[in-house]
């Protein structure tokens, strides 16, 4: 079975969610054209980067093997989904490439000192085609131009759609806004 095929499966009942999916794929392949990075892990990561967004809590941590991990991101559950799909590519779907497993991992806030292909999959995730939310077109235009730039008001506006919901952002959202603040990005 391909992985679409999979992903398609999976989230049989949530169309939506398969449409972002391949909303997703397409603009970070847009980006990639753009900065580079390898095309085939960028499809690989935004084709699988959301394939347990609709499972519940104790599903996603089953494929969560390393406790500290779950402990870590207590406060933040939404983050168990990303972390679940890095090791289900990993571990079930033998995909062996460190660039993949930091992509799904990471998709929802980077990382600091993210691979470029990690960053690409977070701006896709944020402004792909389907998405309507506020900044979201914004933040594609930009995408076209400084992707670290991107990058950056991406996270601002999901920091400030946080607080406005009386959300904490979480300790490491906020690290990784500073050091892309402060940090040319060297690409
Ligand atoms: N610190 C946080 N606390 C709670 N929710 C968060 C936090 N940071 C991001 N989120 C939410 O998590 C979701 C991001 O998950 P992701 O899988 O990347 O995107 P989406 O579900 O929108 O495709 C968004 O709805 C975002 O608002």
């Amino acid at each position: 079975m391909s992985l679409i095929a999979l992903v398609q499966e999976k989230l049989k009942h949530h169309p939506n969610r398969f449409n972002h999916i391949l909303g997703v794929k397409e603009r970070a392949l847009e980006l990639q054209k753009i900065y580079g990075g390898n095309a085939a892990a960028i499809e690989t990561a935004a084709i699988l980067h959301d394939l347990f967004k609709y499972d519940s809590i104790t599903e996603q941590t089953q494929w969560i093997k390393d406790d500290n991990e779950v402990i870590k991101y207590q406060s933040v559950p939404v983050a168990y989904h990303a972390i679940a799909a890095a090791y289900y590519a990993k571990d079930v779907l033998n995909i062996d490439d460190p660039i993949v497993f930091e992509a799904i991992y990471y998709h929802i806030w980077g990382k600091v000192g993210m691979r470029l292909e990690t960053m690409i999959i977070c701006v896709a995730d944020f402004c792909e085609k389907n998405r309507t939310f506020h900044g979201a077109k914004t933040v594609y235009e930009l995408s076209k131009k400084d992707l670290q730039q991107a990058f950056i008001l991406s996270l601002e506006y999901t920091i400030e759609y946080l607080n406005e919901g009386g959300l904490t952002p979480f300790y490491e959202q906020l690290d990784v806004l500073k050091y892309y603040k402060e940090t040319p990005w060297n690409y």
